[in-house]
């Protein structure tokens, strides 16, 4: 199984033993279908959650964290903190879409509970269950990146989404999501529903949503343009520093959303556009009806363009660059 977490849980196969130790020392449990918590060997000060695949097209991360549970695994990698892998959505994972049902990154914080008969509200219900539970036992720092990658191109390939908190972020984030190769950042402002606003409102965890290049199959992506951020995630894996690159992330605040009220929502500037693309003040993003979305600052970028998500839910992010 942990020769490739991938496969197993594509396979949606149940292992003998639900725990055991790797060659390498390190105890494993498994938790159900993508879900994997290992330990090491020894006391550690720190906990992370890894996910990908809460988006099931989402492929480059999905192959990024099946490398890592191998390199565990077999001890290329000395595991030094205690982790949950999660891979989201395993069935939307096999069936090469973003989801079945409901976009399972809309479901968390218990929202799934509004929608009891999606294909989705199940998996958020027991990612959250396996979150809480991982963090209950956890005394030191408590860690949640979840991977995804984005629908559009971008100007910045890699990026990361901070879900909004009461306490501002410092600069020793931006410096660590500079280490991992991250260039652009936006700040939420809002509560959302999203699986790292669960970890870090309710878990009190540091949590990140990273973007990491573009929608790909499996077996389709060039991992080579992510060596920094895996790199980077093996250092942290092993409790080891990152280095300091002396780079700093461009950050970016969200100050406005594309919401969808009905299926006459119109992209006015159209959907094709690269993540970040800038438009000036005055500029008519976006209209349903009476409702309308114009750029009311110098300049807004567009993050995450999409007329064909569900009534309801957010179409797109406006961004301003912190000055
Ligand atoms: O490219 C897109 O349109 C979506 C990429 C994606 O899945 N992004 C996440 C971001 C989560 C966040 O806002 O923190 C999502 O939309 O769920
Ligand atoms: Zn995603």
């Amino acid at each position: 199984m942990l020769d490739d977490f991938l496969h197993f849980t594509l396979r949606n196969e149940t292992p003998e033993q639900a725990a055991g130790a790797a060659p390498s020392g390190v105890r494993w449990r498994w938790l159900g279908q993508g879900m994997l918590e290992l330990t090491p060997p020894h006391q550690v000060d720190a906990h992370m959650v890894l996910s990908a695949g809460v988006h099931g097209d989402e492929t480059a991360p999905i192959e990024i964290l099946r490398d890592l549970v191998t390199d565990i695994a077999n001890g290329t990698l000395p595991l030094a903190v205690r982790v949950l892998v999660l891979f989201g959505n395993a069935p939307a994972m096999s069936a090469g879409k973003r989801y079945l049902d409901d976009d399972l990154n809309r479901l968390f914080s218990g929202a799934h509970r509004e929608l009891p008969q999606s294909a989705e509200s199940p998996r958020a219900a027991a990612l959250e269950h396996a979150v809480a539970a991982f963090f209950d036992e956890a005394a030191g720092a408590r860690w949640h990146l979840d991977l995804h990658t984005a629908i559009r191109p971008s100007v910045f390939e890699r990026f990361a989404l901070l879900p909004h908190r009461d306490a501002a972020y410092g600069e020793a984030v931006f410096e660590w999501l500079a280490a991992l190769d991250i260039s652009a950042v936006l700040n939420h402002r809002e509560r959302s529903n999203t699986f790292t606003y669960f970890s870090s409102s309710q878990h009190n965890a540091l949590a990140a949503t990273l973007e990491l290049g573009k929608v790909m199959p499996f077996g389709m992506n060039d991992l080579t343009r992510f060596t920094k951020v895996a790199d980077g995630l093996r250092l942290m894996l092993a409790a080891s520093p990152l280095p300091a690159t002396g780079a700093k992330p461009r950050i970016f605040d969200v100050v406005g959303q594309l919401d969808k009220h009905s299926e006459r929502f119109v992209l006015v500037v159209g959907s094709q556009m690269a993540n970040f693309t800038a438009y000036p003040k005055g500029t008519l993003i976006a209209s349903d009806g009476d409702y309308q979305y114009a750029v009311t600052h110098e300049e807004e970028r567009i993050v995450f363009p999409n007329p064909k998500v569900k009534v309801g839910l957010r179409a797109g992010l406006m961004v301003v660059e912190r000055g």
